[in-house]
């Protein structure tokens, strides 16, 4: 029997990020594949969406766009006709990228006009309002996000920060004509258009607004933006016959098991909550960038320590640590430096754990840290489960003996992250 072509071809910055977007397709009935970096093969086994996740939001700018468009080519060659650029929903980048230069980029290859680019996730908190992105009650730039030790956000105006990442002219979308619904916002797209404007930033501070900006993006060929605005795609596939699976049946996942460990590289306030309360009952242990920085010693401790007791249920390995600790690493061993030392700390103690201690459930926390664990572990593709909380759903990787993977982005997920997600592994 033929494959069914993909309808959305989606390009993920980072690993949670593609598992979130991957989240909110599947919750809207589309059979979604996450593949780890652009597949080796031409086609793959039947989905409506694939999301290729990348690891592109820090590296350099020329190396982001050139992966990202080694990704759209593979997805154009595997029949997607609409395109989406996932990025962070507190649109976390640097004064040099990588939003700006990988949407040009697209934009360029796709020959599009006009380009979304709209962030919000009201179920997380981020919402847009003139513009402006908020976390919960406060602006972008007076949130945790200001001490991100990557991207540090310090502006909570997105059409400067994106005015300051691209050549494009880039306007906005109020809330006014969102609120009225899928044809005012068409009409204030055209009339972007005619003013010269390439990107339009769009208010969004409720599901209803994405569900409208989704149905006004039905002939977008390129959208840009979180995983919120993706919600309200799946049903143009449907309205227009494209659209067939039962929603539950996009989410099935296989059976694993194994033992579970959570490694925790985001030093988001929401991450830094859930691992204070995982130590408050259970094992943890912690890496420091410092130490790590004068050889493998605690990598190999940390391994030992694990083996000890994950007989008796599941551990916390995590560099996770306050702005402060974080900022006394960076000044001694530069940002990317140490970033790189914990990444690969984490990366490495998780390889090890499931090749000789029979680890089959990992919980990952952070974007980047994630992208390094999945690489290590030789991860190609995951399929898509139930959400543990919004955005971050199970998964498992692909092949004969799956692991199950819960990738978490650094902002999301409640307190007892952690425990839910183990205590609802597949
Ligand atoms: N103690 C530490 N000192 C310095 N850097 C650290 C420390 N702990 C973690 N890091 C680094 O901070 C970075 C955190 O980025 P990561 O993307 O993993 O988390 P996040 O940004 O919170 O998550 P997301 O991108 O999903 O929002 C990683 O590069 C990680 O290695
Ligand atoms: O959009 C988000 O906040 C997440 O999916 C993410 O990209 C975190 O890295």
């Amino acid at each position: 029997m033929a494959l069914s072509r993909p309808l959305l071809g989606c390009i993920a910055d980072d690993f949670t990020g593609g598992t979130d977007l991957a989240s909110t397709l599947v919750r809207g009935g589309m059979r979604t594949v996450q593949t780890i970096g652009v597949p080796a093969q031409a086609e793959l086994h039947d989905a409506d969406a694939i999301v290729i996740a990348l690891k592109t939001r820090t590296v350099e700018p020329q190396e982001a766009v050139r992966e990202s468009l080694a990704a759209l080519e593979w997805l154009r060659k595997a029949g997607c006709k609409q395109f989406f650029f996932k990025y962070c929903s507190t649109f976390d980048s640097t004064p040099k990228g990588n939003i700006g230069p990988v949407a040009d980029a697209l934009a360029d290859a796709l020959g599009v006009d006009l380009a979304v680019a709209c962030p919000a996730f009201p179920e997380n908190g981020r919402t847009i309002y003139r513009s402006h992105l908020f976390v919960g009650d406060v602006l972008l730039s007076e949130s945790g996000m200001r001490d991100h030790p990557l991207t540090p956000m310090t502006d909570s105006n997105l059409v400067r920060v994106l005015q300051s990442q691209t050549r494009r002219k880039v306007g906005a979308v109020k809330l006014d004509a969102v609120s009225r619904g899928p044809d005012a916002i068409a009409a204030a797209f055209d009339s972007l258009r005619s003013e010269g404007a390439r990107y339009a930033i769009v208010d969004a501070v409720a599901d209803r607004d994405l569900i409208s900006i989704g149905a006004a993006l039905s002939d977008h060929p390129l959208v840009t933006g979180g995983s919120g605005i993706a919600m309200g795609l799946p049903e143009n596939f449907r309205r227009a016959g494209k659209l067939t699976a039962s929603v539950s049946a996009a989410s099935d996942l296989p059976n694993v098991v194994g033992a579970g460990v959570i490694l925790s590289g985001s030093c988001s306030v929401a991450t830094n909550a859930q691992v204070e309360h995982w130590k408050r009952s259970r094992p943890a242990f912690r890496l420091d960038a410092l130490q790590l920085a004068e050889g493998d010693r605690q990598i190999e401790d940390a391994v030992a320590w694990c083996a000890e007791r994950l007989s008796g249920g599941p551990v916390l390995i995590y560099g996770s640590a306050a702005p402060d600790v974080v900022r006394a690493a960076q000044q001694k061993l530069g940002a990317d430096v140490a970033g790189a030392l914990m990444e690969r700390a984490l990366a490495t103690i998780a390889s090890e754990l499931v090749r000789h201690h029979g680890v089959r459930k990992l919980v990952v926390a952070g974007g980047e840290t994630s992208g390094s664990v999945v690489k290590a572990l030789g991860v190609c593709a995951l399929r898509i489960g139930a959400p543990i909380d919004p955005g971050v759903p199970w998964t498992t990787s692909s092949g004969s003996e799956p692991l199950a993977l819960a990738l978490k982005s650094g902002n999301f997920g409640t307190v007892d992250f952690f425990e839910k997600a183990l205590s609802t592994a597949p």
